[in-house]
């Protein structure tokens, strides 16, 4: 309006003036079209063009309000004036996703403004700002959100009810929910669901397929994890399909902001197999047994790895991030390797995935991103794990572990082979009861020479596994676990555990009770919890009656790889 006044007066002026003379005229036209353009471009002739100018003027290149953050925070500092046009707004949030989308945007910010910097990194003015186009308002009480790290993951969950969703701003949400600092500041509360009475009401998968359709309810119990608890039994029809692929993936246990029922630690449901005799709690047929079960209860045909519902944000799918395990238990079957995982994962930093994945033997086609897809999410700090105990007597698995990452620990649990053996028949006999004689697999013609052939027998021969293994990895990438002492001394064992995986000595003996019934270690119970912590049915099975000759031929057989193996690990277990 002013612009065009001031146009229109000075243009009549010098009407009369251009008649009488022409170069003075001339000369006058010129200086006012100088004056008027330098006047407009200063900010000072349109309304459309002041804003510009204005922020141009007081937070110029170079200074603290440059850069993307800063031209976002000083738009939103400029309270998104009522009188902006539907198309600023649009630029204003383009603007502040862009600012948001990396956080040394954040840090670059050193403006004035800096409760606005802190509403932004809690979350609730970045929301609101999107949605309204006011960042400013909610400044203050994102700042106190800020200082109080429970506050903030109340704003970050308001943020969440109030129908934000990535949707709206991946960007924005990506950058709210992979923040460390937020992690962190979140991190203690969510730990405390290993120890403390957590309100979830869980589900744990039993650990072997044999106890199939068993699961645990770990609520108020998270030492429980993996172990069995008789007479609460879920099966996977009753999960929702969101935690039933979760519980596919890993033992998230983090709770869901958007429910009111949390989705807990759940796990895979252990599945019965038959046909894979070297498979325990494997993936593979855990998803097969999932397959059929669901297809048998709605008639439909699911993909056991649904994409994530991409409607409500799901914050235990948001928070953390899937990383390749940093540790595998490789081995070896029937030597104690669920025992020894699910003891681990009562430490808080330990996420484990229940089941076994099988990649790097079964799987491996399938692609190292299919592999970390599956893994549990993980804050900083916190160590992924996996257990498939037919890793260590894989050709190509070092191979592909090292191939995955050379900084890959290894542990592998031994148990003396004789006994290992006759655990591992006695797992193929309770599926297949018509099987012959021990006697009979592990000799040939039942009497003659040791019959290697049988995975049985050949599994045991640790030195010549190890021995592929070492063309891959140093020994110091090693850690080798008595079987026998996980039972005898737990928490022994677990502190050379925890010290190789360079964690904090947590699991200790106030973990551990002798369960007689059992006739193992069993985690001990919480206060006020009356559930058993033991080992499924399949982990403990009573042996047949073997022969003492047959024991003797074998223990035989095995002593001199035993020797090399003591050898190559400078460690002597104990079986001769
Ligand atoms: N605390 C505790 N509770 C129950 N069982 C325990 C425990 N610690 C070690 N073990 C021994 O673990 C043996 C099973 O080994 P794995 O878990 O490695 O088996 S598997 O390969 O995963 O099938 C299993 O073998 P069997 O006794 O032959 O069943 C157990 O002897």
């Amino acid at each position: 309006m002013g612009c065009g006044i001031l146009t229109l007066r000075i243009g009549s002026g010098h009407l009369g003036a251009l008649r009488a003379q022409p170069k003075v005229s001339l000369l006058l036209t010129m200086l006012f079209l100088f004056t008027y353009f330098f006047y407009c471009l200063t900010g000072s002739c349109c309304d459309s063009q002041a804003g510009i100018g204005s922020l141009r003027s007081r937070y110029p290149v170079g200074s603290a309000g440059s850069g993307p953050m800063g031209t976002a925070v000083l738009v939103a500092q400029d309270p998104l004036r009522s009188d902006l046009k539907p198309r600023n707004s649009l630029l204003l949030d383009s603007i502040l996703r862009d600012s948001l989308r990396s956080d040394s945007a954040l840090g670059n910010f050193q403006g004035s403004d800096s409760a606005l910097k802190d509403s932004l990194r809690s979350g609730s003015a970045s929301r609101d700002s999107l949605r309204s186009g006011s960042a400013s308002r909610d400044s203050d009480s994102s700042v106190s959100a800020l200082r109080d790290p429970l506050h903030s993951e109340f704003v970050l969950k308001d943020s969440l009810r109030s129908g934000f969703s990535p949707r709206d701003s991946p960007a924005l949400w990506s950058s709210l929910s992979s923040g460390s600092s937020l992690m962190d500041r979140l991190r203690p509360s969510i730990s405390q669901n290993h120890f403390g009475p957590a309100k979830e009401n869980t589900v744990e998968p039993v650990s072997d397929p044999k106890d199939s359709l068993h699961w645990q309810e770990s609520s108020k119990d998270p030492l429980s994890s993996g172990f069995d608890l008789k007479g609460s039994q879920l099966s996977d029809s009753q999960l929702p399909d969101s935690q039933l692929s979760d519980s596919l993936r890993s033992d998230s246990h983090i709770r869901d902001p958007l429910r009111s029922a949390p989705v807990g630690r759940t796990h895979i449901l252990g599945a019965e197999y038959s046909q894979q005799p070297d498979s325990s709690d494997s993936l593979e047929s855990q998803n097969k047994d999932i397959t059929s079960h669901r297809r048998a209860q709605n008639g439909t045909s699911p993909n056991p790895f649904p994409a994530p519902s991409t409607g409500a944000i799901s914050i235990h799918n948001s928070f953390g991030t899937k990383r390749f395990p940093q540790a595998i238990i490789v081995g070896v079957k029937k030597g104690g390797t669920r025992a020894l995982l699910e003891f681990l994962r009562v430490h808080p930093d330990v996420r484990a995935l229940g089941a076994e994945p099988h990649f790097f033997d079964r799987c491996y086609d399938k692609g190292l991103e299919w592999y970390r897809n599956l893994m549990p999410r993980t804050f900083e700090g916190q160590i992924t794990m996996e257990k498939t105990p037919s890793y260590f007597v894989t050709m190509e698995a070092p191979k592909r572990i090292y191939n995955m990452s050379s900084d890959t620990k290894l542990i592998v649990v031994v148990r003396n082979p004789v006994t290992r053996a006759i655990s591992d028949y006695t797992q193929t006999l309770s599926k297949t009861p018509s099987l012959p004689s021990f006697q009979a697999l592990a000799f040939k013609n039942t009497t003659g020479p040791i019959d290697t052939s049988w995975s049985a027998i050949r599994i045991g021969i640790y030195a010549k596994h190890l021995d592929n293994w070492l063309q891959y990895f140093p020994l110091s990438k090693f850690l080798f676990v008595s079987g026998e002492r996980l039972v005898s001394d737990p928490s022994g064992e677990m502190g050379r555990v925890q010290d190789f995986l360079g964690l904090k000595r947590v699991i200790t003996d106030k973990h551990f009770y002798f369960n007689e019934t059992k006739g193992f270690p069993c985690l001990k119970k919480p206060e006020g919890s009356s559930k058993p912590r033991c080992l499924g049915k399949s982990k403990g099975r009573p042996h047949p009656n073997i022969d003492t000759n047959v024991l003797q031929r074998l223990q035989e057989f095995y002593r001199p790889y035993n020797q090399k193996f003591y050898q190559m690990t400078g460690q002597n277990f104990g079986w001769d």
